[in-house]
C-alpha cells in the first residue's frame, strides 16, 4: 500500500487600499490587497501550510518567518515553490490539492483556471493536481464585512 498523507493549511489576511491584490498568483483588479510582509497571497500560503503539513514540517512562517527583510514583499509563489521543494526532499509528491478562498470580493471564478495552472506551475505538476474554488460567508465575520480574506487548502501527498 502507498504512503499517503493529508495536510490542512489555514490562512488570512487585511484587506487595505493601496496595495495590490494578489491571490493564487493572479494579480486582480481591485481596490484594495491583501497586507502582509510578503505579498499577502492568502491562498499560495494556504497551500503551502498544506504540503509542508502533509510532510511533517513546519509552518511557512517558520520556514520564511515575517521579520526576515528577505521576504519582504516576496512573490508567494516563489516561496510555495520553495516549501514544495523541501517537500519533495523528505520523501513526497503531491497528489491533488483543494483549496478554498473565503470572502464576499472580488468574486474569483473567473480566475480560478489561471490560479490553478500559476500554482501548479510553481510546483511543477499538471494543472489538475490543484483546484482552486470559492466560497463567501454571506456577509457573516470579518471576510464578510470585507476587513480581509482567508484561504484554506488540504493537501495529499504520496511517497
Ligand atoms: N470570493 C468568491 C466567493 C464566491 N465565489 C463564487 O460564488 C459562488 C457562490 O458563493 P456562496 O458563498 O454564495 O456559495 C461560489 O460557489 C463561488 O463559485 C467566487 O467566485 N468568489
Ligand atoms: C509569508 C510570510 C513571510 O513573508 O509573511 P506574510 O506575508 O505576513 O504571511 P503569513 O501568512 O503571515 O506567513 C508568514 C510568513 O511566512
Amino acid at each position: 500500500m502507498s504512503d499517503l498523507r493529508i495536510g490542512l493549511g489555514v490562512d488570512a489576511h487585511a484587506l487595505e487600499e493601496g496595495v495590490p491584490l494578489v491571490l493564487g498568483g493572479v494579480h486582480i483588479d481591485h481596490p484594495r490587497g491583501l497586507a502582509g510582509h510578503s505579498d499577502g497571497d492568502v491562498i499560495a500560503h494556504a497551500l503551502a501550510d498544506a504540503l509542508l503539513g502533509a510532510a511533517g514540517l513546519a509552518d511557512i512562517g517558520a520556514l520564511f518567518p515575517s521579520d526576515d527583510e528577505r521576504y519582504r514583499g516576496a512573490d508567494s509563489l516563489e516561496l510555495l515553490a520553495e516549501a514544495y521543494r523541501r517537500v519533495r526532499e523528505a520523501g513526497y509528491e503531491l497528489v491533488n490539492a483543494d483549496c478554498v478562498l473565503v470572502g464576499q470580493q472580488p468574486k474569483i471564478a473567473l480566475h480560478r483556471e489561471e490560479m490553478r495552472r500559476l500554482l501548479a506551475a510553481a510546483l511543477g505538476v499538471e494543472a489538475g493536481r490543484v483546484n482552486v474554488r470559492a466560497t463567501t460567508t454571506d456577509r457573516l465575520g470579518f471576510t464578510g464585512r470585507g476587513e480581509g480574506l482567508a484561504a484554506e487548502a488540504v493537501a495529499l501527498l504520496r511517497r
